[in-house]
């Protein structure tokens, strides 16, 4: 079943048409990458889908409703900017209180939330004096307390280091699963990204590149390689003992499924500095068409 439906959508920033036209529809339960270079529209696109602004022409439904005019739907779609917007002077566990009775949530829910991001220690912190990374980690918990169907994120690990997306991207995999929640996630560094979701959006320049599903579009073997650049080469390729792993400098070229790699090293001490899959970038992109 579809939850969001776009014919011909169009948005003008004066004289400047910064989405020309799109046409596409978002499977329930689906975790959507969308992606393009710089400028290309992913945000102009979210903020349409999530109420934010207004469309110029062309329809949009989400739900069933113009999320322009709706006031449904903010009780079921929750969006995620890149900028935390939080209150600073009220500490993390305020802010969490007062969005459970808000959206009248579980509080032993928000709490399980704070623990798998690794929170619990900056309960009682207010939020002026967390870092820029830890902010964000907040906003996502206020973000997913009213237990949305649709999540919009836009760049939502923009400020965290892998570690800490891989906790984002574990909650998000978690709440499809469980709850059949739709999540739309924003990048233009797509290769985790591709790694976690269903479907693909590509958009360049506001012209829909390609849409649908990742498994119909990549080859799954150019979908599990990664370039890996860790602190303790060493442990880390005894940690990977069961996948292939080929050793330059401080890189690992492994094959697997990117999830269960990260969380073997992360979890067994390993830091992470970067992760590349080059063919998925470059085709994110638009440098090499999809394989
Ligand atoms: N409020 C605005 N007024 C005028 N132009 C805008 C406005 N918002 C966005 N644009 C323009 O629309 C185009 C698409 O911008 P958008 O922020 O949607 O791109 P993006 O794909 O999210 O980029 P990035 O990856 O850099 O965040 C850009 O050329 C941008 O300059």
């Amino acid at each position: 079943m579809s939850v969001i439906k776009a014919n011909n959508l169009t948005k003008r920033f004066g004289d400047f048409e910064a989405l020309h036209g799109l046409s596409f529809s978002i499977e329930e339960g689906s975790i959507t990458a969308v992606v393009g270079p710089n400028g290309a529209g992913k945000s102009t696109l979210l903020k349409i889908i999530s109420g934010l602004i207004k469309r110029t022409s062309g329809e949009i439904k989400v739900l069933g409703e113009d999320p322009w005019k709706s006031q449904k739907l903010p009780r079921m779609l929750s969006v995620i900017l890149d900028k935390p917007y939080l209150p600073q002077f009220l500490t993390v566990e305020e802010v969490i209180k007062e969005a459970t009775s808000e959206f009248d949530a579980d509080y032993s829910y928000a709490l399980s939330l704070v623990e798998e991001l690794n929170l619990t220690n900056f309960l009682k912190s207010k939020i002026k004096d967390l870092s820029t990374g830890t902010k964000q980690k907040v906003q996502i918990v206020f973000s997913l307390i009213k237990n949305p169907k649709i999540i919009v994120a836009d760049e939502p690990t923009a400020n965290l280091d892998v570690a800490s997306r891989f906790e984002v991207y574990n909650i998000f995999l978690k709440l499809r699963e469980k709850m059949h929640t739709t999540i739309l996630i924003s990048s233009h560094i797509a290769s985790e990204l591709i790694a976690i979701s269903t479907h693909i959006l590509g958009i360049n320049n506001g012209v829909l590149r390609y849409v649908g599903e990742i498994s119909k579009m990549i080859r799954k073997d150019l979908l599990e390689e990664f370039y890996i650049t860790v602190d303790n080469v060493q442990r880390a390729v005894s940690l990977l003992k069961s996948y292939t792993v080929e050793v330059y400098g401080n890189q690992l070229k492994v094959r697997g499924n990117l999830v269960n790699i990260v969380s073997e090293l992360v979890n067994n001490g390993v830091r992470i500095f970067y992760i590349r899959n080059s063919i998925l970038d470059k085709s994110v992109q638009g440098e090499v068409g999809w394989v």
